[in-house]
């Protein structure tokens, strides 16, 4: 059995993983690459948490779709969090590629659902009809590659356009192929970037894994939040307990079934 396969059976069996459970919230990496200033979870989602941790709610989820030029290094990104796993050879995402993954975020059961898209032209379509409710769009450049920041800004519009007004990260990836020089460089014109597309900007590497969990934990915390926020403010006050969302688990491994879609 594959790598891959024993850590996708052991993530449909069992409870959520204990590197998967999130109590405090995560800093951005740079606090000039990031328009999310907050640095705790909200006061009154801390209290809702609370309040609701010994009742039943529902799992609450999140749809995160990764965008970005052929190769920048998405596939690897997923992978290298959700298994651990880093491949140097290059298998070109079809379509669109999909992973869960189970959180237990201050107490409250939660799902993040990872899309990956393929960057290549002739998938485009595809893929875009994938963007359609993304809560968080994380757009990636090779950070060995310069040209592909130029890119970026036009796969933030194309994927956004269809997203709930999503939290959006820029990443560079492969940080370890360059030098710390080159790497100064680029991250201050990511950080550019990052402003001027209202993202936040995290460098990572998929080979050596810098980065990639607190990205995600980032990205969870954030995202959490916010799913919270909505539903407090949608019922009304704190008093309420957290709304439940329609999906369950079966439904979200279902469509984990028909993740190729060409
Ligand atoms: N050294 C290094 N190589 C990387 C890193 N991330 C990805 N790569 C390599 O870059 C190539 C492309 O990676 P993928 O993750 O498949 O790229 P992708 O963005 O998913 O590509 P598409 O699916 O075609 O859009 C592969 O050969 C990877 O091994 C990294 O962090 N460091
Ligand atoms: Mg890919």
């Amino acid at each position: 059995m594959s790598e891959k396969r024993i850590s996708s059976t052991r993530k449909m069996t069992s409870a959520v993983a204990k590197d998967r459970v999130i109590s405090r919230f995560s800093k951005a990496y740079h606090a000039e690459g990031t328009l999310y200033d907050q640095s705790n979870f909200s006061p009154s989602v801390t209290s809702a948490c609370e309040q609701n941790r010994t009742v039943t709610v529902g799992v609450k989820l999140s749809k995160a779709v990764l965008v970005g030029d052929v190769a920048v290094g998405k596939t690897c990104f997923v992978n290298r969090f959700c298994h651990d796993i880093f491949d140097r050879d290059y298998k070109a995402t079809i379509g669109v590629d999909f992973e869960v993954e189970k959180f237990s975020v201050l107490g409250v059961p939660f799902n993040l659902q990872i899309w990956d898209t393929a960057g290549q032209e002739r998938f485009k379509c595809i893929a875009a009809s994938y963007y359609r409710g993304a809560n968080v769009v994380i757009v990636c450049f090779d950070m060995s590659n310069i040209h592909s920041l130029t890119h970026v800004q036009k796969w933030k519009e194309d994927a956004c356009d269809n997203a709930k007004d999503p939290i959006v990260f820029l990443v560079g990836t492969k940080k370890d192929l360059i030098n710390e020089h080159t790497f100064l460089d680029v991250e201050r014109k990511a950080i550019d970037m990052a402003t001027e597309i209202q993202a936040e900007f995290w460098p990572i590497s998929s080979k050596t894994g810098e980065n990639v969990k607190e990205l995600f934990f980032r990205l969870v915390g954030l995202t959490f939040d916010k799913a919270v926020l909505d539903e407090l403010d949608a019922n009304k006050g704190p008093s309420k307990q957290i709304g439940t969302i329609s999906i369950s688990n079966k439904d979200v491994y279902e469509k984990k079934e028909k993740k190729k879609c060409c």
